[in-house]
């Protein structure tokens, strides 16, 4: 059997109890390690808690030598550990079907993702729209296809999640032209690049998806004894020092509630200001006024 198993957002002990008996009996065991990071564990501290080997699955492992992880499973127990949910954000259903394929049985055993635990902000998940994904730019490469999709939930007045970019295991372009494995040092998108990117496109598109003074939350280190958020415009956050990785920021959509916004004030340096911009931002794509058809009266 192989088990997808969810190891939640930040510490060891975050995994469920049936996540954990279930990996105390699995032979080998998988921790994807590309997507997303614990932030209070890493592999030496897994290996501690479960009493047992961790081997680390990166992507290289995942999407081309996904056969090695599944081998044996057909007979024994296999576990691949994911951070947050496995079917949270990147999902792993390549590695499912490839299962499928060879026959073998799969379980998944969930656990809290950063998809939901986002409404720790106070923003309502019922009001997101799709979520996205922004990567670092460089002088040649500026991929902004989430511009759409962040002008779709804003036409229909809804929050959009923009998950930032990781990179780990990256080779510079100068190694990899001399054929050398040298792996650059982590990366991990903060929220004053992420904001700064996101104006940067605005400023090529020129089609007010959204403004320099649209409101959004930093969120940081969801679920880590260091949880912070932070509420402002993107022109604010845009110099925010959000502090250690990791970090989301949340997009306000024209539907905000009254409570939505009462608990976002916790948050923002100055609450008469936010509350200006986020009635000032709510004037975008605000359908116009209702007229009833006329009626046909006949005698
Ligand atoms: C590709 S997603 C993987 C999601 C993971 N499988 C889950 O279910 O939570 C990784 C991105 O989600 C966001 N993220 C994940 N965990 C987070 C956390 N605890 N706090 C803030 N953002 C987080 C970051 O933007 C990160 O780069």
């Amino acid at each position: 059997m192989l088990y997808l198993i969810g190891l939640g957002l930040s510490y060891e002990t975050d995994i469920t109890v049936r996540g954990l008996q279930t990996v105390k009996k699995c032979k080998r065991v998988y921790l994807e390690a590309y997507t997303s990071i614990l932030m209070a564990a890493d592999q030496d501290s897994l290996s501690k808690f479960y009493g047992k080997d961790v081997i680390l699955a990166d992507r290289e492992l995942v999407e081309t030598g996904s056969d090695d992880i599944l081998e044996g499973a057909d007979k024994d127990d296999i576990a691949f550990l994911v951070v947050g949910d496995p079917f949270g954000a990147t999902t792993h259903t390549d590695l499912v079907i490839r299962a499928r394929e060879l026959g073998i049985k799969v379980e998944a055993i969930h656990n809290a993702s950063v998809m939901n635990a986002v409404g720790a902000c106070g923003l309502q998940l019922y009001q997101f729209g799709q979520t996205i994904s922004m990567v670092f730019f460089t002088d040649s490469w500026k991929p902004d296809s989430f511009y759409e999709k962040i002008m779709g939930n804003r036409k229909l007045g809804l929050h959009t999640l923009i998950l930032l970019d990781i990179k780990v295991k990256e080779q510079s372009f100068e190694n990899m032209m001399k054929g050398k494995l040298i792996y650059e040092p982590p990366r991990y998108m903060n929220i004053a690049t992420a904001a700064q990117q996101l104006i940067e496109v605005e400023e090529t598109k020129k089609e007010q998806a959204y403004t320099e003074n649209t409101p959004c939350v930093a969120v940081s280190r969801l679920g880590a004894p260091t949880q912070k958020f932070k509420a402002g415009t993107l022109k604010e956050l845009a110099s925010y020092d959000s502090g250690e990785p990791l970090h989301s920021l949340v997009m306000l959509g024209r539907q905000l509630h009254d409570l939505e916004l009462e608990y976002l004030y916790e948050y923002c340096d100055d609450k008469e200001k936010f509350r200006e911009f986020v009635l000032q931002d709510q004037e975008f794509f605000k359908p116009p006024p209702y007229v009833a058809p006329e009626e046909e009266w006949s005698d």
